[in-house]
């Protein structure tokens, strides 16, 4: 990956590790292990908890979903299943993002007041197994941009290996990673769970060999693991033939990828799994950061476009020229050192506009995160229209 732009240095930031996952891969084990890892290091983490619905955190989560919402009162209240209830409880939890922001902000920094106190390294953030009700909501967004505007944050895709042998289970794992990494554009690691059980070597080797997962379809094709009739093969051939190109067309993907082994239940490969985190939480500083600044100030430019015309209806409302008006101004320019007057009861409900329009800003984001799922693909606007059905 080539960068176009060199990235600000910074003061060294704690990286975000966001474990994402189909139920049961095994995140909160996981978590778990990466937790008693940490300590036994002495470089406790602080996690965060975005399940809702878990019922038995093995871990001390420092701020807890839980504790904001209670699931199954959403559900009853607002009479959704399962699902709805789990995204409706990520929404309300949303509108506390700006606060939960500012505590990580604050423990990322050193506390003159508590000197023994050492800055975190690291954030873990727990999500729940119905992934899509998390990355394909305005509140996963939210939460996500969120996270990645203030610290590197990286994506750990969970995968239960022995779940995951045939090429076809794994290929629709990978299809799934894929669009994790285009929803939420940030750099990502690929953890093969549950290795006491079944070694994934060979999902390391069909990722990097496409002859060697080649081979393995044939071996699929012929023991008829796609439905055709016994002894004739794949059935139509369809499902062979759309398996071999889509590995094709992903290798390009499977290079920008880190790949590890782990145990979460044995807590093997948790070295591994930090080193991975550490070449991806570089990566981001690097490539995705620049990204970030950009897209950062392409929208304040545009915010700033936007305010200037209002400005200038509002003069031509008032039939004041912009040449006029502005000539009507002193050309002074205010600093933020300059003395400041009291304030007059005219400047108080200017800072009240400010107020509002902090207010604004948590809306507009839910807007925007809206109107990005509807902006998508086909397929995006169809699972919006599922996610319509799940909101009514
Ligand atoms: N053998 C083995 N079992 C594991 C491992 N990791 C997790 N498990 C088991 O897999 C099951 C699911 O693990 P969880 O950690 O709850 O999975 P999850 O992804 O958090 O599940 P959801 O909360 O439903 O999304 C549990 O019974 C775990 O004990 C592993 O490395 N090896």
């Amino acid at each position: 990956m080539e960068s176009t732009t060199t990235s600000t240095s910074r003061p060294e930031r704690p990286v975000a590790i966001v474990c994402v996952g189909l139920a049961g891969a095994g995140k909160t084990t996981l978590m778990q292990q990466i937790y008693a890892y940490l300590h036994q290091k002495k470089e406790p983490p602080y996690v965060v908890n975005l399940d809702p619905a878990v019922t038995n955190l093995q871990y001390q989560a420092n701020i807890d979903i839980r504790d904001s919402v209670n699931y199954k009162k959403v559900m009853e209240e607002y009479g959704l299943g399962p699902n709805g209830g789990i995204m409706t409880s990520l929404n309300l939890f949303t509108t506390k993002v700006d606060q939960v922001m500012n505590i990580l902000e604050k423990r990322a920094a050193p506390d003159p007041e508590k000197p023994d106190r050492k800055p975190i390294k690291r954030i873990l953030i727990d999500t729940p197994g119905q992934i899509e009700v998390f990355l394909w909501s305005a509140s996963g967004s939210i939460m996500l941009d969120s996270l990645a505007s203030s610290f590197p944050t990286v994506i750990a895709y969970v995968i239960d290996t022995e779940r995951t042998t045939s090429t076809a289970t794994f290929m629709s794992n990978m299809l799934y990673a894929c669009s994790i990494l285009y929803r939420t554009k940030l750099p990502m690691i690929v953890v093969f769970n549950k290795t006491d059980v079944k070694d994934a070597e060979f999902a390391k080797k069909w990722m990097a060999d496409y002859e060697a997962f080649r081979e393995g379809l044939t071996q699929d094709e012929n023991s008829n693991a796609f439905g055709g009739v016994e002894g004739q093969g794949a059935g139509t051939g369809y499902m062979g033939s759309l398996i071999d190109s889509m590995s094709l067309t992903l290798e390009e993907f499977y290079r920008n990828l880190n790949v590890v082994s782990v145990s979460a239940l044995k807590g093997t490969g948790i070295d591994k799994f930090f080193e991975a985190v550490k070449e991806k939480a570089d990566e981001f500083e690097k490539y995705y950061q620049p990204e970030l600044d950009r897209r950062r100030a392409e929208r304040d430019e545009n915010k700033k476009k936007q305010r200037e015309k209002e400005l200038e209806k509002m003069m031509k409302g008032m039939s004041m020229g912009g040449t006029a008006s502005s000539s009507l101004l002193g050309d002074t320019t205010y600093k933020e050192d300059d003395d400041m007057e009291p304030l007059s009861p005219d400047d108080e409900a200017e800072d009240d506009f400010d107020d509002e329009d902090d207010r604004e800003g948590l809306q507009a984001r839910y807007e925007a995160a809206m109107r990005d799922q509807q902006d998508s693909t086909g397929a995006d606007a169809s699972f919006a229209k599922y996610l319509h059905t799940q909101r009514d």
